[in-house]
Protein backbone atom coordinates (compact mmCIF):
# COMPACT_ATOMS: atom_id res chain seq x y z
CA UNK A 1 0.00 0.00 0.00
CA UNK A 2 1.41 3.59 -0.73
CA UNK A 3 2.44 5.85 1.30
CA UNK A 4 -0.67 8.23 0.33
CA UNK A 5 -3.20 5.41 0.79
CA UNK A 6 -1.69 4.87 4.36
CA UNK A 7 -1.87 7.95 5.28
CA UNK A 8 -5.83 8.24 3.62
CA UNK A 9 -6.36 4.75 5.86
CA UNK A 10 -5.32 5.94 8.92
CA UNK A 11 -7.52 8.81 8.80
CA UNK A 12 -10.07 7.19 7.63
CA UNK A 13 -12.97 5.25 10.31
CA UNK A 14 -15.94 7.42 10.16
CA UNK A 15 -14.09 10.32 8.30
CA UNK A 16 -16.34 12.16 5.63
CA UNK A 17 -16.00 15.03 3.69
CA UNK A 18 -17.22 18.36 3.19
CA UNK A 19 -20.52 17.61 1.09
CA UNK A 20 -22.97 20.46 0.19
CA UNK A 21 -25.29 21.27 2.75
CA UNK A 22 -28.67 20.29 0.86
CA UNK A 23 -26.89 16.84 0.38
CA UNK A 24 -25.61 16.61 3.83
CA UNK A 25 -29.55 17.16 5.10
CA UNK A 26 -30.51 14.41 2.71
CA UNK A 27 -27.25 12.25 4.13
CA UNK A 28 -28.60 13.06 7.30
CA UNK A 29 -31.14 10.55 6.81
CA UNK A 30 -31.69 7.30 8.06
CA UNK A 31 -28.69 5.35 8.89
CA UNK A 32 -26.50 8.30 8.68
CA UNK A 33 -24.81 7.12 11.86
CA UNK A 34 -23.92 4.28 10.25
CA UNK A 35 -21.79 6.05 8.31
CA UNK A 36 -19.72 8.55 10.20
CA UNK A 37 -20.10 10.69 13.31
CA UNK A 38 -23.18 13.41 13.28
CA UNK A 39 -22.37 16.91 13.24
CA UNK A 40 -25.46 19.53 14.45
CA UNK A 41 -28.04 19.90 12.35
CA UNK A 42 -28.35 23.62 11.20
CA UNK A 43 -31.43 26.05 11.85
CA UNK A 44 -32.87 25.81 7.96
CA UNK A 45 -32.41 21.36 8.82
CA UNK A 46 -29.48 21.46 6.57
CA UNK A 47 -25.67 20.01 8.25
CA UNK A 48 -23.07 21.68 7.86
CA UNK A 49 -19.59 20.00 6.67
CA UNK A 50 -18.82 16.51 8.22
CA UNK A 51 -15.29 16.36 9.49
CA UNK A 52 -12.92 13.86 9.98
CA UNK A 53 -12.19 12.15 13.37
CA UNK A 54 -8.78 13.83 13.52
CA UNK A 55 -9.11 17.76 14.71
CA UNK A 56 -9.43 19.19 12.23
CA UNK A 57 -10.94 22.75 11.87
CA UNK A 58 -14.19 22.76 9.39
CA UNK A 59 -12.09 26.49 8.47
CA UNK A 60 -9.01 24.83 7.71
CA UNK A 61 -11.05 22.00 5.57
CA UNK A 62 -12.50 24.15 3.40
CA UNK A 63 -9.94 26.62 3.54
CA UNK A 64 -8.04 24.01 1.86
CA UNK A 65 -10.53 22.48 -0.37
CA UNK A 66 -9.53 24.41 -3.23
CA UNK A 67 -5.72 23.98 -3.33
CA UNK A 68 -6.33 20.67 -2.05
CA UNK A 69 -5.65 19.71 -6.13
CA UNK A 70 -2.10 21.16 -5.81
CA UNK A 71 -1.12 21.07 -2.20
CA UNK A 72 -2.47 17.71 -1.03
CA UNK A 73 -0.97 15.80 -3.87
CA UNK A 74 2.26 17.56 -3.78
CA UNK A 75 2.23 17.32 -0.32
CA UNK A 76 1.46 13.37 -1.00
CA UNK A 77 3.94 12.82 -3.42
CA UNK A 78 6.67 14.58 -1.05
CA UNK A 79 5.79 12.16 1.15
CA UNK A 80 6.37 9.46 -1.01
CA UNK A 81 9.83 10.82 -2.17
CA UNK A 82 11.61 12.04 0.82
CA UNK A 83 10.92 10.36 3.48
CA UNK A 84 9.40 10.98 7.45
CA UNK A 85 10.33 14.38 8.02
CA UNK A 86 7.72 15.29 4.99
CA UNK A 87 5.60 12.35 5.76
CA UNK A 88 5.05 13.72 9.40
CA UNK A 89 4.56 17.43 7.90
CA UNK A 90 1.13 15.82 5.81
CA UNK A 91 0.49 13.91 9.09
CA UNK A 92 0.17 17.70 10.91
CA UNK A 93 -1.33 19.11 8.27
CA UNK A 94 -4.18 16.98 6.90
CA UNK A 95 -6.01 18.17 3.49
CA UNK A 96 -9.12 18.05 2.46
CA UNK A 97 -8.14 15.84 -0.11
CA UNK A 98 -7.27 13.26 1.77
CA UNK A 99 -10.52 13.50 3.47
CA UNK A 100 -12.69 12.96 0.53
CA UNK A 101 -10.58 9.45 -0.28
CA UNK A 102 -10.75 8.45 3.65
CA UNK A 103 -14.60 8.82 3.78
CA UNK A 104 -16.20 5.69 4.32
CA UNK A 105 -19.66 4.27 3.79
CA UNK A 106 -20.23 0.48 4.64
CA UNK A 107 -21.83 -1.55 2.19
CA UNK A 108 -23.62 -3.74 5.09
CA UNK A 109 -26.98 -2.18 6.75
CA UNK A 110 -30.98 -2.96 6.41
CA UNK A 111 -30.60 -0.65 3.52
CA UNK A 112 -28.59 -0.71 0.88
CA UNK A 113 -26.24 2.46 0.56
CA UNK A 114 -26.79 4.80 -1.77
CA UNK A 115 -30.41 5.96 -1.10
CA UNK A 116 -30.36 8.61 1.96
CA UNK A 117 -26.38 9.36 0.87
CA UNK A 118 -25.59 12.55 -0.80
CA UNK A 119 -25.23 11.77 -4.46
CA UNK A 120 -21.48 11.18 -5.01
CA UNK A 121 -19.17 13.19 -7.70
CA UNK A 122 -19.22 10.61 -9.44
CA UNK A 123 -22.02 8.15 -10.61
CA UNK A 124 -22.69 5.21 -12.89
CA UNK A 125 -25.80 4.01 -13.77
CA UNK A 126 -25.75 0.77 -15.09
CA UNK A 127 -28.51 -2.13 -16.49
CA UNK A 128 -27.75 -5.54 -17.19
CA UNK A 129 -30.10 -8.34 -18.66
CA UNK A 130 -29.38 -11.90 -17.76
CA UNK A 131 -27.63 -13.69 -20.55
CA UNK A 132 -29.45 -16.95 -22.22
CA UNK A 133 -29.66 -19.87 -19.61
CA UNK A 134 -28.82 -17.98 -16.74
CA UNK A 135 -31.69 -19.32 -13.94
CA UNK A 136 -31.96 -18.65 -10.86
CA UNK A 137 -29.17 -20.39 -9.47
CA UNK A 138 -26.91 -18.41 -11.80
CA UNK A 139 -28.72 -15.19 -10.68
CA UNK A 140 -28.26 -15.84 -6.89
CA UNK A 141 -24.35 -16.97 -7.76
CA UNK A 142 -24.14 -13.58 -9.39
CA UNK A 143 -25.63 -11.42 -6.81
CA UNK A 144 -23.00 -13.65 -4.36
CA UNK A 145 -20.11 -12.03 -6.31
CA UNK A 146 -21.03 -8.91 -6.62
CA UNK A 147 -21.94 -8.32 -3.01
CA UNK A 148 -18.72 -9.71 -2.07
CA UNK A 149 -16.85 -7.43 -4.38
CA UNK A 150 -19.12 -4.56 -3.37
CA UNK A 151 -18.25 -5.33 0.34
CA UNK A 152 -14.49 -5.52 -0.73
CA UNK A 153 -14.35 -2.03 -2.55
CA UNK A 154 -16.22 -0.37 -0.15
CA UNK A 155 -13.99 -1.29 3.30
CA UNK A 156 -12.05 1.49 4.77
CA UNK A 157 -9.16 -0.76 4.72
CA UNK A 158 -8.27 -2.11 1.32
CA UNK A 159 -6.61 -6.09 1.75
CA UNK A 160 -3.13 -6.26 1.37
CA UNK A 161 -3.61 -8.90 -1.34
CA UNK A 162 -5.93 -7.54 -4.18
CA UNK A 163 -8.54 -10.29 -5.48
CA UNK A 164 -7.89 -11.66 -9.32
CA UNK A 165 -10.38 -9.72 -10.76
CA UNK A 166 -8.91 -6.29 -9.56
CA UNK A 167 -7.15 -4.02 -12.22
CA UNK A 168 -5.54 -2.39 -9.10
CA UNK A 169 -7.38 1.07 -11.30
CA UNK A 170 -8.16 2.37 -7.24
CA UNK A 171 -5.42 0.87 -5.44
CA UNK A 172 -3.84 4.17 -4.32
CA UNK A 173 -7.55 5.76 -3.51
CA UNK A 174 -9.63 5.07 -0.31
CA UNK A 175 -12.94 4.31 -0.54
CA UNK A 176 -14.34 8.04 -1.52
CA UNK A 177 -17.56 7.22 0.00
CA UNK A 178 -18.22 4.58 -2.79
CA UNK A 179 -21.62 2.96 -2.80
CA UNK A 180 -23.37 0.18 -5.15
CA UNK A 181 -26.96 0.12 -4.65
CA UNK A 182 -28.59 -3.30 -6.77
CA UNK A 183 -32.23 -3.56 -8.17
CA UNK A 184 -34.53 -5.69 -10.02
CA UNK A 185 -36.09 -5.05 -13.02
CA UNK A 186 -39.50 -6.36 -14.15
CA UNK A 187 -38.12 -9.15 -16.99
CA UNK A 188 -35.66 -10.32 -13.64
CA UNK A 189 -38.81 -12.03 -11.82
CA UNK A 190 -40.26 -13.93 -15.59
CA UNK A 191 -36.45 -14.85 -16.27
CA UNK A 192 -35.51 -16.69 -13.53
CA UNK A 193 -39.22 -17.85 -12.57
CA UNK A 194 -39.61 -16.03 -9.92
CA UNK A 195 -43.05 -14.59 -11.27
CA UNK A 196 -45.09 -15.43 -7.70
CA UNK A 197 -42.39 -13.09 -6.19
CA UNK A 198 -43.02 -9.93 -8.52
CA UNK A 199 -44.01 -7.28 -6.19
CA UNK A 200 -47.24 -5.42 -7.84
CA UNK A 201 -45.31 -1.45 -7.42
CA UNK A 202 -43.22 -3.34 -10.26
CA UNK A 203 -46.17 -2.71 -12.63
CA UNK A 204 -44.92 -1.04 -15.63
CA UNK A 205 -44.75 2.81 -15.82
CA UNK A 206 -48.06 4.80 -17.50
CA UNK A 207 -46.82 6.05 -21.18
CA UNK A 208 -46.65 9.67 -20.37
CA UNK A 209 -47.59 11.74 -23.61
CA UNK A 210 -44.33 13.78 -23.38
CA UNK A 211 -41.71 10.63 -23.24
CA UNK A 212 -39.80 10.20 -26.20
CA UNK A 213 -38.02 6.76 -25.07
CA UNK A 214 -35.50 4.55 -26.20
CA UNK A 215 -36.46 1.14 -25.27
CA UNK A 216 -32.77 -0.29 -25.80
CA UNK A 217 -31.69 2.38 -22.91
CA UNK A 218 -34.53 1.56 -21.08
CA UNK A 219 -35.20 -1.08 -18.33
CA UNK A 220 -33.35 -4.37 -18.14
CA UNK A 221 -33.05 -7.48 -15.41
CA UNK A 222 -30.56 -5.82 -12.82
CA UNK A 223 -30.07 -2.46 -12.26
CA UNK A 224 -27.07 -1.44 -10.71
CA UNK A 225 -25.91 2.31 -9.42
CA UNK A 226 -22.19 3.30 -8.69
CA UNK A 227 -20.93 6.30 -6.86
CA UNK A 228 -17.76 7.64 -5.68
CA UNK A 229 -16.51 11.00 -4.87
CA UNK A 230 -13.31 9.96 -7.64
CA UNK A 231 -13.70 9.02 -10.89
CA UNK A 232 -11.31 5.92 -10.47
CA UNK A 233 -12.63 4.63 -7.79
CA UNK A 234 -16.12 4.69 -9.43
CA UNK A 235 -14.66 3.43 -12.91
CA UNK A 236 -12.92 0.48 -11.56
CA UNK A 237 -15.91 -0.15 -8.87
CA UNK A 238 -17.89 -0.53 -12.03
CA UNK A 239 -15.28 -2.33 -13.92
CA UNK A 240 -14.72 -4.83 -11.41
CA UNK A 241 -19.15 -5.86 -11.24
CA UNK A 242 -18.83 -6.30 -15.16
CA UNK A 243 -15.87 -8.63 -14.96
CA UNK A 244 -17.46 -10.35 -12.24
CA UNK A 245 -20.87 -10.96 -14.50
CA UNK A 246 -19.32 -11.94 -17.07
CA UNK A 247 -20.72 -15.19 -18.00
CA UNK A 248 -23.98 -14.22 -16.43
CA UNK A 249 -24.81 -10.89 -17.07
CA UNK A 250 -23.93 -9.11 -20.38
CA UNK A 251 -24.52 -4.98 -20.22
CA UNK A 252 -27.81 -3.84 -21.16
CA UNK A 253 -27.19 0.15 -20.76
CA UNK A 254 -24.84 2.37 -18.86
CA UNK A 255 -24.92 6.12 -18.61
CA UNK A 256 -22.40 7.90 -16.43
CA UNK A 257 -22.72 11.52 -14.73
CA UNK A 258 -21.69 13.75 -12.16
CA UNK A 259 -22.23 16.49 -9.35
CA UNK A 260 -20.38 19.02 -7.94
CA UNK A 261 -17.10 17.77 -6.18
CA UNK A 262 -17.40 17.94 -2.22
CA UNK A 263 -15.45 21.03 -1.17
CA UNK A 264 -15.25 23.19 -4.40
CA UNK A 265 -17.95 25.92 -2.55
CA UNK A 266 -16.36 27.97 -0.10
CA UNK A 267 -19.17 26.85 1.82
CA UNK A 268 -21.47 24.00 2.11
CA UNK A 269 -24.73 24.01 0.11
CA UNK A 270 -26.99 22.47 -1.76
CA UNK A 271 -25.81 21.61 -5.80
CA UNK A 272 -26.40 22.83 -8.79
CA UNK A 273 -27.58 21.12 -12.00
CA UNK A 274 -26.65 21.82 -15.59
CA UNK A 275 -29.88 24.48 -16.08
CA UNK A 276 -27.91 26.55 -13.27
CA UNK A 277 -30.81 25.98 -10.47
CA UNK A 278 -30.19 25.05 -7.39
CA UNK A 279 -31.64 21.29 -7.02
CA UNK A 280 -32.63 19.15 -4.13
CA UNK A 281 -34.04 21.91 -1.69
CA UNK A 282 -37.14 20.63 -1.06
CA UNK A 283 -36.10 17.00 -1.00
CA UNK A 284 -38.33 15.11 2.17
CA UNK A 285 -36.10 15.44 5.36
CA UNK A 286 -35.51 12.23 7.36
CA UNK A 287 -36.88 14.41 10.37
CA UNK A 288 -40.51 14.07 8.25
CA UNK A 289 -42.60 11.93 10.47
CA UNK A 290 -43.64 10.51 7.18
CA UNK A 291 -39.91 9.64 5.19
CA UNK A 292 -40.24 6.15 6.30
CA UNK A 293 -43.31 5.57 5.29
CA UNK A 294 -42.44 7.16 2.17
CA UNK A 295 -39.46 6.22 1.18
CA UNK A 296 -39.16 2.74 2.09
CA UNK A 297 -40.83 -0.38 2.17
CA UNK A 298 -42.23 -1.21 5.92
CA UNK A 299 -40.72 -4.49 7.71
CA UNK A 300 -44.14 -5.81 7.09
CA UNK A 301 -44.72 -4.52 3.72
CA UNK A 302 -45.70 -7.35 0.75
CA UNK A 303 -43.85 -8.79 -0.53
CA UNK A 304 -41.56 -9.92 2.30
CA UNK A 305 -38.62 -9.67 0.76
CA UNK A 306 -39.06 -6.18 -0.32
CA UNK A 307 -38.60 -5.13 3.42
CA UNK A 308 -36.15 -2.08 4.01
CA UNK A 309 -36.60 -1.74 0.39
CA UNK A 310 -37.48 1.52 -1.85
CA UNK A 311 -38.02 1.67 -5.61
CA UNK A 312 -36.30 3.58 -7.74
CA UNK A 313 -37.51 5.07 -10.73
CA UNK A 314 -34.70 6.36 -13.01
CA UNK A 315 -35.23 8.56 -16.20
CA UNK A 316 -32.42 9.93 -18.21
CA UNK A 317 -34.18 13.71 -19.00
CA UNK A 318 -31.98 15.85 -21.51
CA UNK A 319 -32.55 19.15 -20.87
CA UNK A 320 -32.81 22.02 -24.03
CA UNK A 321 -30.33 23.66 -22.84
CA UNK A 322 -29.47 26.37 -26.01
CA UNK A 323 -33.45 27.02 -25.73
CA UNK A 324 -33.07 27.23 -21.51
CA UNK A 325 -29.99 29.79 -21.90
CA UNK A 326 -32.18 31.79 -24.41
CA UNK A 327 -34.43 32.50 -21.66
CA UNK A 328 -34.00 35.80 -19.22
CA UNK A 329 -33.28 35.05 -15.57
CA UNK A 330 -36.58 36.28 -14.83
CA UNK A 331 -38.25 33.87 -17.00
CA UNK A 332 -36.29 31.06 -16.03
CA UNK A 333 -36.82 32.13 -12.35
CA UNK A 334 -40.45 31.80 -13.02
CA UNK A 335 -40.61 28.43 -14.73
CA UNK A 336 -39.43 27.50 -11.37
CA UNK A 337 -40.69 29.07 -8.92
CA UNK A 338 -37.47 29.72 -7.03
CA UNK A 339 -35.17 32.24 -7.38
CA UNK A 340 -31.95 31.23 -9.51
CA UNK A 341 -29.22 32.85 -7.03
CA UNK A 342 -29.66 31.45 -4.11
CA UNK A 343 -32.70 29.04 -4.79
CA UNK A 344 -34.94 31.29 -2.41
CA UNK A 345 -39.05 30.82 -3.21
CA UNK A 346 -40.63 33.21 -5.30
CA UNK A 347 -42.94 33.74 -2.75
CA UNK A 348 -40.26 35.32 0.06
CA UNK A 349 -37.26 34.45 2.27
CA UNK A 350 -34.41 32.23 1.64
CA UNK A 351 -33.59 28.87 0.42
CA UNK A 352 -35.42 26.50 3.52
CA UNK A 353 -38.25 29.48 3.78
CA UNK A 354 -41.52 27.02 3.17
CA UNK A 355 -42.81 27.44 -0.22
CA UNK A 356 -46.28 29.60 0.15
CA UNK A 357 -48.29 28.09 -2.86
CA UNK A 358 -51.39 30.51 -2.18
CA UNK A 359 -49.30 33.74 -1.71
CA UNK A 360 -50.15 36.64 -4.29
CA UNK A 361 -48.57 39.91 -5.27
CA UNK A 362 -50.90 43.29 -5.08
CA UNK A 363 -51.68 43.27 -8.56
CA UNK A 364 -53.52 39.39 -7.90
CA UNK A 365 -51.08 37.57 -9.87
CA UNK A 366 -49.53 34.06 -8.02
CA UNK A 367 -46.17 35.06 -6.51
CA UNK A 368 -46.00 31.30 -7.96
CA UNK A 369 -46.86 30.61 -11.50
CA UNK A 370 -49.47 28.51 -11.88
CA UNK A 371 -46.96 26.20 -14.05
CA UNK A 372 -44.01 26.84 -12.24
CA UNK A 373 -42.31 23.85 -11.82
CA UNK A 374 -42.62 23.58 -7.95
CA UNK A 375 -45.96 24.19 -7.42
CA UNK A 376 -46.80 21.58 -10.21
CA UNK A 377 -44.32 18.87 -8.55
CA UNK A 378 -45.57 20.07 -4.96
CA UNK A 379 -46.77 17.03 -3.04
CA UNK A 380 -49.60 19.58 -1.86
CA UNK A 381 -50.58 19.51 -5.86
CA UNK A 382 -50.61 15.91 -5.85
CA UNK A 383 -52.46 14.36 -3.00
CA UNK A 384 -49.28 14.25 -0.58
CA UNK A 385 -47.05 12.28 -3.43
CA UNK A 386 -43.50 12.39 -2.14
CA UNK A 387 -40.32 11.21 -3.69
CA UNK A 388 -36.95 11.55 -2.37
CA UNK A 389 -34.49 12.38 -5.48
CA UNK A 390 -31.18 12.00 -5.82
CA UNK A 391 -29.90 12.98 -9.45
CA UNK A 392 -26.51 12.62 -11.32
CA UNK A 393 -25.80 15.40 -14.13
CA UNK A 394 -24.81 14.02 -17.65
CA UNK A 395 -22.92 15.62 -20.64
CA UNK A 396 -22.23 13.02 -23.28
CA UNK A 397 -21.21 15.51 -26.30
CA UNK A 398 -22.67 17.15 -28.94
CA UNK A 399 -26.15 15.03 -30.30
CA UNK A 400 -27.24 14.42 -33.94
CA UNK A 401 -29.16 17.79 -33.26
CA UNK A 402 -26.20 20.15 -33.04
CA UNK A 403 -27.26 20.61 -29.18
CA UNK A 404 -25.70 19.25 -26.33
CA UNK A 405 -26.42 15.57 -25.29
CA UNK A 406 -26.64 17.04 -21.17
CA UNK A 407 -29.14 16.65 -18.74
CA UNK A 408 -30.43 14.94 -15.54
CA UNK A 409 -30.41 10.91 -14.51
CA UNK A 410 -32.70 11.72 -12.37
CA UNK A 411 -33.41 9.16 -9.90
CA UNK A 412 -36.36 9.17 -7.48
CA UNK A 413 -36.75 6.65 -4.51
CA UNK A 414 -39.95 5.44 -3.09
CA UNK A 415 -41.92 3.25 -1.09
CA UNK A 416 -44.32 3.24 -4.01
CA UNK A 417 -44.18 4.41 -7.24
CA UNK A 418 -47.80 5.12 -7.28
CA UNK A 419 -47.67 7.29 -4.49
CA UNK A 420 -44.73 9.05 -5.49
CA UNK A 421 -43.10 9.31 -9.34
CA UNK A 422 -46.26 8.47 -11.28
CA UNK A 423 -49.03 10.88 -9.87
CA UNK A 424 -46.10 14.10 -10.37
CA UNK A 425 -44.93 13.10 -13.44
CA UNK A 426 -48.55 12.50 -14.71
CA UNK A 427 -49.09 16.31 -13.64
CA UNK A 428 -46.05 17.75 -14.94
CA UNK A 429 -46.18 16.46 -18.25
CA UNK A 430 -48.62 18.23 -19.02
CA UNK A 431 -48.86 21.28 -16.54
CA UNK A 432 -45.19 21.83 -16.13
CA UNK A 433 -43.71 25.38 -17.49
CA UNK A 434 -40.18 23.56 -17.43
CA UNK A 435 -41.36 20.33 -19.70
CA UNK A 436 -40.78 22.65 -22.94
CA UNK A 437 -37.06 22.64 -21.72
CA UNK A 438 -36.63 18.83 -21.08
CA UNK A 439 -37.26 15.29 -23.19
CA UNK A 440 -37.40 12.11 -21.29
CA UNK A 441 -35.17 9.96 -23.07
CA UNK A 442 -35.19 6.79 -21.36
CA UNK A 443 -36.79 4.97 -17.97
CA UNK A 444 -36.91 2.07 -16.01
CA UNK A 445 -38.24 0.93 -12.74
CA UNK A 446 -36.47 -1.43 -10.10
CA UNK A 447 -37.22 -3.04 -7.14
CA UNK A 448 -34.10 -2.12 -4.44
CA UNK A 449 -34.48 -4.70 -1.95
CA UNK A 450 -33.08 -4.35 2.09
CA UNK A 451 -29.20 -4.14 2.57
CA UNK A 452 -27.26 -7.48 3.29
CA UNK A 453 -26.07 -8.29 6.41
CA UNK A 454 -22.64 -9.97 7.19
CA UNK A 455 -22.27 -12.61 5.36
CA UNK A 456 -25.39 -12.09 3.26
CA UNK A 457 -25.82 -11.22 -0.22
CA UNK A 458 -28.34 -8.75 -1.69
CA UNK A 459 -31.39 -10.37 -2.66
CA UNK A 460 -30.81 -12.98 -0.95
CA UNK A 461 -33.96 -13.42 0.61
CA UNK A 462 -35.86 -12.77 -3.25
CA UNK A 463 -33.30 -15.77 -4.73
CA UNK A 464 -33.27 -18.30 -1.41
CA UNK A 465 -36.81 -17.53 -0.12
C1 LIG B 1 -41.67 13.36 -11.53
C2 LIG B 1 -40.91 14.06 -10.73
C3 LIG B 1 -39.92 15.09 -11.14
C4 LIG B 1 -39.19 15.20 -12.31
C5 LIG B 1 -39.18 14.30 -13.50
C6 LIG B 1 -38.38 16.38 -12.17
C7 LIG B 1 -37.47 16.85 -13.10
C8 LIG B 1 -36.67 17.97 -12.96
N1 LIG B 1 -36.68 18.88 -11.93
C9 LIG B 1 -35.74 19.86 -12.14
C10 LIG B 1 -35.42 20.95 -11.31
C11 LIG B 1 -36.00 21.21 -10.07
N2 LIG B 1 -36.94 20.48 -9.44
C12 LIG B 1 -37.27 21.06 -8.24
C13 LIG B 1 -38.18 20.61 -7.32
C14 LIG B 1 -38.92 19.43 -7.44
N3 LIG B 1 -38.97 18.56 -8.49
C15 LIG B 1 -39.79 17.50 -8.23
C16 LIG B 1 -40.11 16.44 -9.04
C17 LIG B 1 -39.58 16.21 -10.30
N4 LIG B 1 -38.65 16.94 -10.95
C18 LIG B 1 -40.32 17.74 -6.91
C19 LIG B 1 -41.25 16.80 -6.20
C20 LIG B 1 -39.78 18.91 -6.45
C21 LIG B 1 -40.07 19.57 -5.10
C22 LIG B 1 -41.29 20.43 -5.23
C23 LIG B 1 -41.65 21.11 -3.95
O1 LIG B 1 -42.41 20.52 -3.16
O2 LIG B 1 -41.17 22.21 -3.68
C24 LIG B 1 -36.48 22.24 -8.10
C25 LIG B 1 -36.54 23.24 -6.94
C26 LIG B 1 -35.58 22.92 -5.84
C27 LIG B 1 -35.91 21.66 -5.10
O3 LIG B 1 -36.79 21.63 -4.27
O4 LIG B 1 -35.25 20.67 -5.37
C28 LIG B 1 -35.69 22.34 -9.24
C29 LIG B 1 -34.69 23.42 -9.56
C30 LIG B 1 -35.13 19.55 -13.38
C31 LIG B 1 -34.03 20.38 -13.99
C32 LIG B 1 -35.68 18.40 -13.87
C33 LIG B 1 -35.39 17.63 -15.09
C34 LIG B 1 -34.27 17.65 -15.75
FE1 LIG C 1 -37.93 18.81 -10.29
Amino acid sequence: MSKAARIAGRRGGSAMDGREAGDAAMGDAVGMGDVMGRDGVGKDGAVPARQESAPISRRRLLGTAGAAGAAGAAGLIAGGAAGAGVAAAVDAEPTALATVGSAHIPFEGARQAGIVQPAQARGHLVAFDLVAGADRKAAAGLMRRWSDAVRTMTAADRPAAPAAYDDQVAYDAGPSSLTVTFGFGRSFFGRTGLGAALPEALAPLPDFPGDRLDAGRSNGDLWVQVGADDALVAFHALRVLQKVARDTASLRWQMSGFNRTPGATPHPMTGRNLMGQIDGTNNPKPADPDFERRIFVPAKGSPEWMAGGSYAVVRRIRMLLDDWDHLPVARQEKVIGRRKSDGAPLSGGTEFTPVDLGKVHADGSLAIAGDAHIRVAAAASNEGAAMLRRAFSYHDGIGADGTPDAGLLFVAWQADPLKGFVPVQRKLDGGDGLSRFLRHESSGLFAVPGGAGKGEYVGQRLLEG
